[in-house]
């Protein structure tokens, strides 16, 4: 029997635990931040530093951050990094289960003290997809009558045990930017890391595979011809908030992206829809 349970941390944040046949997962209702995913029987599919403690006010650093409504920094300064989505309590709007598969919805209400930041009526509304896979589907709506756009990230955190064997493949012509530099031709299918990288692909295929010593961990773009490709290597984990020093050798980050010439811009009325999909090859 399958539970989906609502609980709340010792430092307040509530979350949603989800125990079924398939899968272990929790999700907290501030950021809609799933956190940990484990399919039964498999290895957890998320990576979240020892490091975070989890309070109020903070992203968590690992597991799936939603930056929204723009990626990285803004062109306004003062703005937070990643949007204010991932430091903001969602709404949670349902919870069903299917054939032990359970759905899980959650919206963010633009709150009068985001107004500066977002003026523009939107619904945004994430839904988890938790079988023996994990889906998360996030869906914009423009409710007022001009055209708005934005950018945004799933911006999730694959564990490794080794960072140095570990690669990325399916990133073949395709082309990335990194420190402001490029666009750069993508020509091996194939990245490893062995310094800090930070890079954001575009025309980049619907699916990469991360070959870890644990397995290889599929992961699926749809609505989406970007991603970004980040381990923070040697010096900037020391600056890293909520990480520690030695945190990069057991992770990296694949995102799910709308960035760049990949911008969503939605017609009044329209909805768009990004969703990734993750999963140990088997
Ligand atoms: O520390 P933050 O705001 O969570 O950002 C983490 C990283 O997020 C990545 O997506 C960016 O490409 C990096 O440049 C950034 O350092």
């Amino acid at each position: 029997m399958g539970s989906v349970t609502t609980k709340t941390h010792v430092n307040g944040l509530k979350f949603v635990e989800i125990n079924t046949d398939l899968c272990f997962a929790t999700i907290y209702l501030q950021g809609a931040q799933i956190d940990q995913f484990q399919p039964k029987g498999q290895q957890p599919l998320l990576w979240v530093s020892s490091a975070d403690d989890y309070q109020p006010g903070n992203g968590i650093r690992g597991g799936i951050p939603i930056c929204w409504p723009w990626f990285g920094q803004s062109q306004v300064e003062g703005f937070p990094q990643h949007g204010f989505a991932r430091t903001t309590t969602w709404d949670l709007v349902s919870v069903k289960m299917v054939n032990q598969v359970a759905f899980v919805t959650m919206e963010l209400n633009v709150k009068p003290e985001h107004r500066n930041f977002w003026p523009h009526e939107t619904k945004l509304q994430v839904v988890f997809e938790l079988g023996s896979k994990l889906k998360v589907s996030l869906t914009n709506t423009n409710l007022t009558d001009y055209p708005v756009s934005l950018t945004q990230a799933l911006h999730t955190y694959f564990p490794t045990s080794d960072i140095h064997n570990t690669y990325v493949s399916g990133l073949a012509e395709s082309q990335y930017i990194e420190f402001a530099k490029g666009p750069y031709a993508q020509n091996d299918d194939l990245v490893e890391f062995t310094r800090e990288t930070d890079r954001v692909y575009t025309n980049l295929g619907a699916a990469q595979v991360i070959t870890t010593p644990e397995g290889c961990i599929v992961v699926e773009r749809e609505n989406s011809q970007s991603a970004v490709l980040w381990n923070p290597w040697i010096d900037k984990s020391q600056r890293l908030s909520r990480f520690n020093d030695n945190d990069y050798l057991s992770m990296l980050c694949l995102e799910a992206t709308n960035v760049l010439e990949d911008q969503v811009t939605l017609a009044a009325g329209a909805s768009h829809t990004l969703t990734t999909t993750i999963y140990w090859q088997t």
